[in-house]
């Protein structure tokens, strides 16, 4: 029989009212005779208020016990959602993300889907049950639980449906889909009814939690369509697919991540420095991104390494920091407050304009660019944290709002 992935986003689930809403839609597709595994995330903010006991207790709490928490909060929906549709009088089957073959590998709190194996799921669909998944959570082989990093249960839904080979993946949450900014910052955000893998993919990349960056490469290797859309407003959606290149040029969405830290490291040892640092950020699973080396040369002149990671995901992050200073001395640095404002599109880099016209707008604007890093898909500039909205507007305003 044919079968469809939903995904339920926190927004959608953050009450037994909302809960029972969703049963109901749920058992409106069964009734088609389609087959439904429904993925949930936690209800509401469930897994921040995870995170700010976690912290309370610890400053560096184990990254292993840290995934066996989080990974509670979408057992609570998930089990609710199951009593509601048998209230309604649909049989169905709540299964962790272990118990849906969601195999992982061993990196706690950001872990990467390796295989899906999910003949539990079928099993329970054969048997003519709606089966209800916790997203956002695997098993590694090692037998531990895992958790996908935040926003990882649109790609529990992904892996899911590629795996079961779903005529459908739908991903809802309290959007109507994709627009060309965060349209809670962007009142004139434009809604874009398609969206390319790549173009998506960086947008994701770049802080649009709309979809989570794994799922939509996922969804690319695996040839999925991604409909993304409002649980309670189904007028209009966005597919994700692939899409014929050069069909729209310029900038496209308008797109920031907000708590960036950039770490820099200097003097006549930054490289060897440099080198220590990324051994010792690996070995505590901490991605770093976008590696500037400047004036790096075998003279013994002072040199200058920097990166930036995204702190608010990591959950022992002080510490860490903490033991960089400890190694590094002096020559590390801490940039706390910066954010990052990246325009997205396809081949903005063929020539330098847009990064000029970038750094001359926000520059008239008195927001200043701390650095600038770009790719064939994406130019990204750190600005200072209390200036990311007003940048955003700014750049919405000048390349996408003045087009319609
Ligand atoms: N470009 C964008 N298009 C649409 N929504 C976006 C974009 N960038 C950020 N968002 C935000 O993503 C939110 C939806 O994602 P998320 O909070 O993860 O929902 P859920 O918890 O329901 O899964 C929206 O409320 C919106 O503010
Ligand atoms: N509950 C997890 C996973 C998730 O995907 O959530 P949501 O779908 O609400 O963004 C989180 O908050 O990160």
């Amino acid at each position: 029989m044919a079968c469809i992935v939903q995904k339920y986003g926190g927004s959608s689930l953050s009450d037994v009212d909302k809960i029972m809403q969703v049963a109901r839609m749920i058992a409106g597709v069964k009734a088609t005779g389609m087959d439904v595994a429904a993925v949930v995330s936690a209800m509401g903010k469930t897994t921040n208020g995870l995170v700010e006991m976690a912290r309370s207790i610890s400053s560096k709490p184990a990254r292993r016990e840290m995934d066996m928490l989080l990974s509670t909060g979408e057992r609570i929906t998930m089990s609710l959602l199951c009593m509601a549709l048998n209230e309604l009088g649909v049989a169905s089957v709540s299964l962790t993300g272990s118990q849906c073959g969601i195999i992982t590998n061993h990196r706690h709190n950001d872990a990467q889907v390796i295989e899906v194996r999910p003949f539990r799921v079928m099993d329970e669909m054969a048997e003519g049950k709606v089966v209800v998944v916790g997203g956002f959570q695997g098993v590694s082989y090692r037998r531990d639980i895992t958790t996908l990093g935040r926003g990882g249960s649109d790609t529990t839904a992904v892996a899911l449906a590629a795996a079961i080979d779903a005529e459908r993946c739908e991903i809802y949450s309290d959007v109507d889909g994709v627009y060309s900014s965060d349209p809670s910052v962007v009142a004139d955000a434009r809604h874009l009814p398609e969206v390319s893998y790549p173009v998506m993919q960086e947008m994701s990349a770049a802080g649009a939690k709309v979809l989570n960056a794994q799922a939509v490469q996922f969804a690319k290797e695996k040839k999925i369509a991604i409909y993304a859309g409002s649980t309670f407003d189904r007028r209009r959606e966005t597919v994700v697919r692939k899409l014929p290149t050069g069909q729209v040029a310029g900038v496209q969405a308008v797109v920031s991540e907000k708590e960036i830290t950039r770490v820099r490291i200097s003097g006549d040892r930054a490289l060897v420095d440099f080198r220590w640092a990324l051994d010792f950020l690996e070995g505590e699973q901490v991605p770093v991104k976008e590696v500037h080396a400047a004036d790096v040369s075998a003279d013994p002149l002072p040199s200058q390494v920097s990166f930036v990671v995204s702190a608010s995901n990591i959950y022992g992050w002080k510490d860490i920091r903490d033991r960089l200073v400890q190694r590094l001395g002096a020559s590390v640095r801490f940039d706390a407050h910066l954010s990052a404002l990246s325009l997205i599109g396809e081949g903005l880099n063929r020539t330098n304009a847009t990064l000029i016209e970038a750094l001359a707008l926000l520059e008239n604007h008195g927001i200043v660019v701390a650095a600038a890093t770009t790719t064939s898909f994406r130019i990204s500039l750190l600005v200072p944290r209390e200036k990311i909205d007003a940048g955003v507007r700014l750049c919405h305003g000048h390349w996408i709002s003045k087009m319609s």
